[in-house]
């Protein structure tokens, strides 16, 4: 059971990614974004950063590496692929997630502790948490504002798509409480699916009590609990 993590020129936070992963007991190796083969590996994961330095948009440049071949064959075998931060604007970039990311609202790079109320607990990667739970997690990007057209959207809320939403401390929703401008105050989807999540905030940022908080622990344990089960 091993967990690949991609790196593109300019990701970041993917050491980060090793070490949440092995640290709630999954095997996790860099992968470099040129590499064919991923038949070794169960799941993927997309980091973080500034892949191709954000030239052209965010993600829109690391869809033509060659590895997304490989996590689009993974993907559409049922395995579980996590795009985190520039992760999640590679696999909308890449069609794997519908929408796409803009700018933030405010214009600029937010870098911050943001609360999520969990929305769906059915899915390989937030099983362990309780609908409705507040996790706090931190944010740290420019372009994080989640646009879908109105039918995309309508169809995402329908299905249950939506898996996290940012909220106030209570799990209440507001503009206040959405860092930048989200539709629906989205901050991660899944597939149809529910094999591949895409979301803002950074979970491996906060994975032990000496990071602030421990809440994305329990998706990383999530993850390789299903991985056990599908063997
Ligand atoms: N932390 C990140 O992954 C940054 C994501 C992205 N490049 C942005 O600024 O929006």
């Amino acid at each position: 059971m091993k967990v690949a993590v991609v790196q593109f020129p300019g990701s970041n936070c993917d050491r980060d990614k090793v070490w949440a992963l092995e640290r709630a007991g999954v095997k996790a190796e860099l992968v470099w974004h040129t590499e064919t083969d991923l038949s070794g590996f169960e799941a993927v994961v997309l980091p973080g950063g500034f892949s191709y330095g954000d030239y052209l948009r965010s993600g829109a440049l690391a869809k033509f590496s060659p590895v997304m071949q490989e996590v689009r064959r993974l993907a559409e075998r049922g395995h579980p692929v996590i795009g985190i931060c520039n992760g999640f604007q590679v696999l909308t970039e890449a069609g794997l997630l519908p929408g796409a990311l803009l700018a933030n609202t405010c214009l600029h790079f937010v870098c911050k502790e943001v609360f999520l109320r969990v929305e769906r607990t059915d899915t390989p990667f937030t099983h362990l948490y309780q609908a409705g739970e507040v996790l706090r997690i931190p944010i740290a990007h420019g372009d994080g504002r989640y646009y879908a057209d109105p039918e995309t959207l309508a169809r995402l809320e329908d299905q249950g798509q939506v898996v996290f939403r940012y909220a106030g401390p209570n799990g209440e929703l507001g503009e206040a409480h959405n860092p930048n401008g989200s539709l629906n105050h989205i901050a991660g989807i899944v597939n149809e699916r529910g094999n591949v999540l895409g979301m803002m905030p950074h979970p491996e940022r906060a994975v032990e009590a000496a990071l602030g908080s421990e809440d994305g622990s329990r998706l990383f344990q999530a993850l390789r609990m299903s991985l056990e089960v599908v063997g």
